[in-house]
């Protein structure tokens, strides 16, 4: 399909890019956007896909090497799916500690049965800048938000995340568990297959 020896990876997220190297393994080594440039591209779009591909052509175009971007979020049924793709920014940008303690404010009266909540991940892989055929992968994990942060592990939401199938939270996993079955996990494990990888 093409030489995917290099990627770049169009996140400023230290946390996807060990998520993702771990799960793509060492036939493809992802170079970080970071390499090439600070500056990130505003996120404009009104879905997870249309961020993606707009991240993954900017890098493309900054890199000049196929590129590989992961638009992701949490989105919350009692929220009506918020904070969705303004999950980075929902308190505003000061970070993922502001946005763990918003979140849990907003829900804090809300009772266990209504508290179901699910990461949405899309990988969107280009060839070049202006690629008309973009790969689009997307992977779902459902859970719901615990009343108070557990675990060390993982970034972003993943303390408040409570992994049904686990019973602990995202962040209570260790990374190698993660990487089997969150939303990146089953996005990843699409993206292999369309890549002959799998
Ligand atoms: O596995 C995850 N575990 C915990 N939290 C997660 C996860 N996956 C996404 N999230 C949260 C983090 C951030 O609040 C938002 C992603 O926002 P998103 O714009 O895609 O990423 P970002 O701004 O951190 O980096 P970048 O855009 O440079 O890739 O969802
Ligand atoms: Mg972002």
């Amino acid at each position: 399909m093409m030489n995917l020896t290099q990627l770049v990876l169009a996140s400023h997220n230290a946390g996807k890019l060990k998520e993702l190297q771990a799960m793509l393994g060492e036939a493809v080594q992802l170079r970080s956007i970071g390499e090439f440039s600070q500056v990130e591209p505003e996120e404009t779009g009104l879905s997870f896909v249309e961020n993606a591909i707009l991240k993954a052509r900017n890098a493309a175009r900054i890199s000049g090497l196929p590129a590989l971007a992961d638009d992701s979020g949490l989105a919350v049924d009692y929220l009506g799916g918020a904070p969705g793709i303004y999950s980075a920014r929902y308190a505003d940008g000061k970070g993922d500690a502001a946005n763990n303690a918003k979140l849990l404010e907003a829900l804090k009266d809300v009772p266990q049965e209504q508290r179901g909540a699910q990461f949405v991940c899309v990988l969107a892989l280009v060839r070049h800048a202006d690629d008309p055929l973009p790969i689009l992968c997307e992977g779902l994990w459902h859970g719901s938000i615990l009343f108070a942060a557990s675990g060390e592990h993982g970034f972003g939401y993943d303390p408040l995340f409570w992994v049904p199938e686990r019973n602990c939270s995202s962040a209570d996993l260790a990374p190698v568990d993660k990487n089997q079955l969150s939303h990146r996990a089953r996005a990843m494990a699409l993206l292999r297959q369309r890549l002959g990888l799998a």
